[in-house]
């Protein structure tokens, strides 16, 4: 079994990033500037927004985070929006996923400037991506994509089957392992809540990239010998015990899964600190675009 290092591979792009900083520092260029937007006291997504807000300062880029109350409204928040989107000294910013119950996500996210879109969760990055067009990948699914490909993993003709729907990991990586594209090519079946006999299908499967949440969900005998597995399911489970008062548990049986498996990604220092290393490079992008 080999190791996806999702940890070491951040690490690399964050250097890589860096480099590409200082030399925009030298030729005495703006630095690029990212914004996050948080709404509430949610722990996971605090952790998260703090980890994207150091990660700038190590690479040289300019942060910002705006913390918003529990409390703020929809149109508040839509102000919020419309204020960076206004704001020349941003170059990408996000609004940390999920949104109190109270705030339409939707409206939230179709109110960002496409071109500061570091998410890429606006629909017209989505479509341009779904159409193979430059646009801002998901960090997420971007950081799969070059977890593969960095690695050297054939997907060109394998059957790669994703477990969940969602906008931000399922869907969008089920289209680009199906593209033309670095780490593409696969043939992609994407199950959900209503696919029926999923361990027939995980079974046949070359590659499984699980974004469901459910702890330990894909068990041992659900894959075949030397299955690739991708596993995004960061799951904090309570645990008195722990000096946190939980650990973390992604959706695979890793002890078991990892014994069959030709390649893995270990939860935590797998998905996750890619999700942060791509959402860098977009904002990189982003910079390099609106310089011209
Ligand atoms: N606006 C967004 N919201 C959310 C996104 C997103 O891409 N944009 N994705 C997820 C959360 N996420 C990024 O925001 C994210 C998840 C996990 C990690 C990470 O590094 N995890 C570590 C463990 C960290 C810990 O909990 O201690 C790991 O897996 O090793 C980074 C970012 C939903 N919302």
């Amino acid at each position: 079994m080999n190791l996806l290092d999702g940890k070491k591979l951040s690490n690399e792009i964050k250097d890589e990033i860096a480099g590409e900083v200082a030399r925009m520092k030298e030729k005495g260029e703006k630095v690029p500037h990212l914004a996050a937007v948080i709404v509430g006291e949610d722990g996971a997504s605090l952790t998260y927004v703090g980890s994207k807000v150091r990660a700038c300062e190590r690479i040289g880029f300019e942060s910002t985070l705006k913390k918003l109350p529990e409390s703020t409204t929809e149109q508040e928040l839509l102000a919020v929006v419309r204020e960076l989107n206004a704001d020349p000294a941003i170059d990408g910013y996000i609004v940390q996923l999920p949104l109190p119950d109270h705030i339409d996500e939707q409206k939230i996210l179709m109110a960002v400037d496409p071109d500061k879109d570091v998410d890429g969760f606006h629909p017209a990055n989505f479509g341009k991506m779904a159409m193979e067009l430059e646009s801002f990948i998901s960090a997420t699914p971007y950081g799969i994509i070059e977890m593969l490909r960095r690695n050297g993993i054939e997907t060109s003709g394998k059957h790669a089957v994703v477990i969940g729907r969602s906008h931000i990991v399922g869907r969008p990586i089920s289209i680009l392992l199906s593209q033309k594209g670095p780490a593409g090519n696969a043939t992609v079946t994407l199950a959900h809540s209503r696919t029926k006999n999923l361990a027939h299908l995980t079974r046949q499967a070359d590659i499984v990239v699980s974004a469901l949440g459910v702890p330990n969900f894909l068990k041992a005998d659900m894959v075949k010998e030397g299955v690739v597995v991708i596993d995004v399911g960061i799951t904090r489970v309570p645990d008195a015990s722990r000096e946190r008062g939980y650990y973390l548990c992604g959706d695979v049986d890793f002890k078991a899964v990892s014994k069959k498996a030709s390649w893995i990604t270990p939860v935590p220092g797998g998905v996750g600190p890619m999700t942060i290393a791509m959402l860098l490079k977009n904002t990189l992008l982003a910079r390099q675009r609106h310089r011209g």
